[in-house]
């Protein structure tokens, strides 16, 4: 059974005359590792918003397990991110003021749930950054603040990671590193993971490639 599954989505822009996204439908399997692909604004962007609860849909549906995402209201969709959808953004999105630690435990910390020490503990080990737990963000590079983005998307286990360019702003060494913990995420937790990339080298490690092109989707490079 699939563990996401989007019919017929619609997104079309206020004043925009074009549809972002057009008709898109879309399943995917639990444990799958999808790469989407396509021109710049083409709609990759809008349809992981879509896929993740971030955004409303003009018209159509995102059904996560049994449920229909867009029929719960803001408040009932917010915590439901919170506990199934792991995000991933180019810039990282952490919050400057808060430590490493803080950052990877906020999403359970907004739960009103406290991350075991341990478990935080290991965490920051997998991810290469013990000795950076009580650092702040601006005292990191790139990529070990990429790596907290992917601490703070996993620390609630979520039922799938959507990563928005992860490697976009990050050398060779560096994306590869964020492309091995989000394989070790799909290989050892069994998450489903969808990756937005231009880099070809990026999508060659997917299982699964869809490819979007003028807001329409289609299966394959
Ligand atoms: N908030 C918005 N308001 C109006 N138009 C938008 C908005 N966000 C995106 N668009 C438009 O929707 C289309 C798809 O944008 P989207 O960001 O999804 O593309 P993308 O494929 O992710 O692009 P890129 O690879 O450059 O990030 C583009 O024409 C864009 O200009």
């Amino acid at each position: 059974m699939a563990i996401l599954t989007a019919t017929n989505l619609v997104k079309k822009y206020p004043g925009e005359d074009q549809a972002a996204l057009d008709n898109v439908s879309l399943s995917i399997e639990p444990g799958e590792f999808t790469a989407v692909v396509g021109p710049s604004g083409s709609g990759k962007s809008t349809l992981l918003h879509l896929l993740g609860g971030v955004d409303r849909p003009t018209s159509g549906t995102v059904q996560l397990y049994d449920t229909d995402l867009y029929q719960l209201n803001e408040t009932q969709l917010a915590i439901f991110r919170r506990r199934q959808v792991g995000l991933i953004y180019q810039f990282y999105n952490l919050i400057p003021s808060l430590t490493v630690a803080e950052n990877i435990t906020l999403p359970t910390e907004l739960d009103g749930k406290t991350v075991p020490e341990e478990r935080l503990n290991a965490l920051l080990i997998q991810l290469g950054l013990a000795a950076k737990k009580d650092s702040l963000p601006g005292q990191l590079s790139g990529g070990q603040q990429q790596r907290v983005a992917i601490g703070r998307a996993l620390i609630n286990q979520p039922a799938i990671v959507l990563a928005d360019e992860p490697t976009g702003n990050l050398d060779q060494r560096n994306s590869q590193e964020i492309m091995r913990l989000l394989h070790a995420a799909n290989v050892q937790q069994g998450q489903t993971i969808i990756v937005i990339t231009h880099d070809p080298q990026v999508a060659a490690q997917a299982k699964r490639v869809l490819t979007i092109t003028d807001g329409r989707l289609t299966e394959g490079a």
